[in-house]
């Protein structure tokens, strides 16, 4: 599983910085039939009226020409704006920018219902068919590697809109940069513009919507598309991106099942309103903390992203006081600048580093081969004698001259090599990670076919548990659950076997890369060995010692690098591991304390020492709970020990603890057999659903299966 950095990473030096402001935007949707008067009015590509209220006891005419207020943006796209026009002023100008490894950001801002999922919805597909058209177009279209996430933040949590069947992410600071990192996130390979399309598709589905006073489906999550285009370029890799960033609307009265999500909302929208006043006021601190909205934003905010902001509005006079907010927000962050730049991720060695290291050597040569000449014209020695030797020394300086341009041109092959070979391991490292995130999405959606309609075996091969999945599918029909199971089960098939054939291809390639790179190391250590015959003096003998002594430590470092990439993608299988176990977990405690209170109920006895596992099955979860503290990854728990330790029952001969006592109801029902510990009602997990919709978990609590369900977007636009 991949850690995707929504932030930027290390850069090379020697790169053009320019200050760039905010580009800011006003879109105003049309007035809808029910709506009342129009107060906005849009007066030319950049400005817009906004009428205020008047005071009836005077002039109407003369108060309203005070009151109505101008406001002047870089971009303002009336009622009639075609989606065309937005995309071509805002977002078209940044993709281009993406293929030269810059950032671009685009966000839309906005109340509820103002059009903000409108507006990106168009630009995210426009966007990524421009980059995809312009890929091909280019000098290099083999060069380019485009990879997209897309992530929601819904009640504080993070959803993998890509993969929903993971639960909540975690948001890491990585140190360093300063950029968090969502872990676990997926990153697709988008292969063309039809797949991204269908990406997108997957993604927009799994939003969470509900209905608002303002939006019959309102979209209550911020939802933030990350695409990268990552180019080989000769110094490295050029990384541009394309962020897209659909804000949830805020709303004023949220009805009560919606009051938490609202205030998430409000909470993370208001962060984003202090940075931004924050950042238009010039702080030198700028608190981005308050939300994950915000520290995921911080570098479209206030880093080296070329950010445009979309603020979009209702012209109807209901929304006036929203309206307002709106335009005041946007003229506050129309000051905001940014230093964007390019970016250039560091490779494992860059092409000028070596070249510097090459002149700093040329000119160790010249100022030696300076000295050699002074030492030799300093001796006295006999005339003949001389020119023999003169003759003897050129002949073999020429040799050596063509020896060690050998050498150091088997060097830079090697280095080419290593670092090929080095990509192409973290290239594998990467598929096997999606192979993986793949299979535990199948076996997801497996289970939960299993729970629903007929079981089927989850121990047989790949192939057969597909067949057998597509067996079941057919036989039952009209079940939109089904049929997205299908979709998704297929598609992770499909995407499953493109990652096998990459694999493959990459396998290959490596094997090829490692031969070749043996036969030039060959090659340079028989140049090497050729060495010492050409040698006559110790300035020579010092230079040559130089070079390879340069030369290996470049393959040291090329060698350390690639053993730090390794650790960070082994890291990163663990993360993957981690949250696989997390969920094994809590179904394990989930299945435990349902047999529990069917044992309870049903006033089963048990034996004695099953009794003493359950006792330590609570201890040792008790135990985890006080070393596992993120947010991620807190249990839900059993019913406390200690509240149920007054009535529990074991029978102080079976327990051996002394706790309790073994009369009442709950006594000892016979020699070696007991009754379970009462327990307190079931508890839901804390986090890994808690963004599901009430429907979702109305269902989830009626369900007595073992497999839980994950939130469904379907049932979030059913009010
Ligand atoms: N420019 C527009 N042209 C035509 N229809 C629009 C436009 N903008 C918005 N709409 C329509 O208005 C309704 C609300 O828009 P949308 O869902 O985009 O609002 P939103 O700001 O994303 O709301 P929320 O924050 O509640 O999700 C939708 O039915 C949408 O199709």
């Amino acid at each position: 599983m991949t850690q995707t950095n929504f932030g930027t990473d290390k850069l090379s030096g020697g790169r053009s910085v320019t200050e760039e402001k905010l580009l800011v935007a006003v879109r105003v949707r049309p007035l809808r039939a029910d709506e009342g008067s129009r107060i906005v009015h849009v007066v030319s590509d950049k400005m817009l009226v906004l009428e205020e209220e008047t005071d009836s006891r005077r002039d109407v005419l003369r108060q309203r020409r005070i009151n109505d207020k101008h406001y002047v943006y870089d971009k303002v796209f009336g009622e009639s704006s075609t989606q065309d026009e937005v995309y071509d002023a805002v977002c078209a100008p940044l993709v281009g920018d993406t293929l030269n490894g810059i950032a671009g950001a685009v966000f839309a801002y906005g109340a509820t219902g103002a059009g903000k999922t409108h507006t990106m919805t168009g630009l995210m597909s426009r966007a990524l068919s421009h980059l995809f058209s312009a890929i091909a177009k280019s000098e290099n279209p083999d060069s380019f590697e485009v990879k997209m996430s897309y992530i929601e933040i819904y009640n504080e949590n993070i959803r993998d809109l890509l993969n929903p069947s993971v639960g909540p992410l975690e948001l890491r600071d990585e140190g360093g940069s300063g950029a968090p990192v969502v872990a676990g996130l997926s990153e697709i390979r988008a292969t063309d513009a039809a797949h991204v399309a269908e990406l997108l598709a997957r993604g927009d589905r799994s939003r969470t919507a509900e209905p608002t006073q303002a939006n019959q489906h309102s979209s209550r999550g911020h939802a933030l598309l990350s695409v990268s285009i990552n180019k080989s370029v000769s110094a490295g890799l050029q990384r541009g991106r394309l962020f897209l960033i659909d804000l949830a609307g805020s709303e004023r009265a949220g009805s009560k099942a919606r009051r938490l999500e609202g205030a998430h909302i409000n909470r993370s929208l208001l962060a984003l309103g202090n940075c931004i006043m924050a950042l238009s006021g010039g702080a030198r601190y700028v608190n981005y903390r308050d939300s994950k909205l915000t520290r995921l934003l911080r570098e479209v905010l206030g880093g080296r992203c070329r950010t445009a902001m979309i603020a979009h509005i209702s012209p109807a006079a209901e929304h006036r006081d929203t309206t307002r907010s709106t335009l005041h927000y946007a003229q506050r962050a129309s000051t905001i600048t940014n230093k964007v730049e390019r970016e250039l991720v560091q490779t494992p060695m860059h092409l000028s580093q070596y070249r510097s290291v090459i002149n700093e050597l040329r000119e160790e040569i010249a100022r030696l081969k300076v000295k050699m000449k002074d030492d030799l014209s300093s001796k006295t020695i006999d005339d003949n004698q001389r020119i023999e030797d003169t003759k003897d020394k050129e002949e073999n300086t020429e040799n050596l001259k063509s020896l060690r341009d050998a050498i150091v041109s088997t060097f830079k092959q090697q280095m080419r090599l290593r670092r090929r070979l080095m990509e192409l391991d973290s290239h594998l490292l990467g598929l096997a990670l999606d192979a993986e995130r793949q299979h535990a999405s199948i076996s997801h959606w497996e289970a939960r076919f299993n729970r629903l309609y007929k079981p089927i075996s989850l121990t047989g091969s790949r192939l057969s548990t597909q067949q057998s999945y597509r067996g079941v599918t057919g036989m039952s029909s009209g079940n939109s659950e089904r049929a997205e199971a299908e979709v998704a089960v297929e598609q992770a098939w499909a995407e499953l076997a493109a990652v096998e054939r990459e694999q493959e291809a990459a396998r290959s390639e490596r094997d090829r890369v490692e031969r070749l790179l043996e036969q030039v190391r060959l090659r340079g250590a028989q140049l090497e060995k050729e060495l010492p015959a050409h040698i006559t003096s110790g300035p020579e003998r010092e230079v040559l010692s130089l070079v390879c002594r340069v030369h290996e430590l470049e393959a040291d470092k090329l060698a350390l690098q690639g053993e730090r990439a390794a650790r960070a993608h082994e890291l990163r299988r663990r993360d993957m591991a981690l949250q696989r176990r997390d969920a094994q977990r809590r179904l394990t405690d989930e299945i435990i304390t349902r047999q529990r209170r069917i044992l309870e109920e049903a006033g089963v006895a048990v034996q004695s020492d099953l009794g003493q596992l359950y006792e330590l099955y609570q201890q040792e979860i008790h135990a985890s709970t006080y070393t596992e503290t993120s947010d991620l990854y807190t249990p839900y728990r059993l019913p406390p020990i200690s509240s149920s330790m007054s009535e529990l029952t074991w029978s102080e001969s079976s327990s051996g603890s002394g706790r309790g006592s073994s009369s009442g109801s709950g006594g000892t029902l016979g020699l070696g057999l007991d009754r379970l510990p009462r327990l307190a009602p079931t508890p839901r997990p804390r986090t890994r659903y808690s963004h599901a919709s009430a429907t979702t978990l109305k269902r989830y609590s009626s369900d007595d299966s073992i497999v839980m369900a994950p939130p469904r977007n379907n049932d979030n636009s059913n009010p």
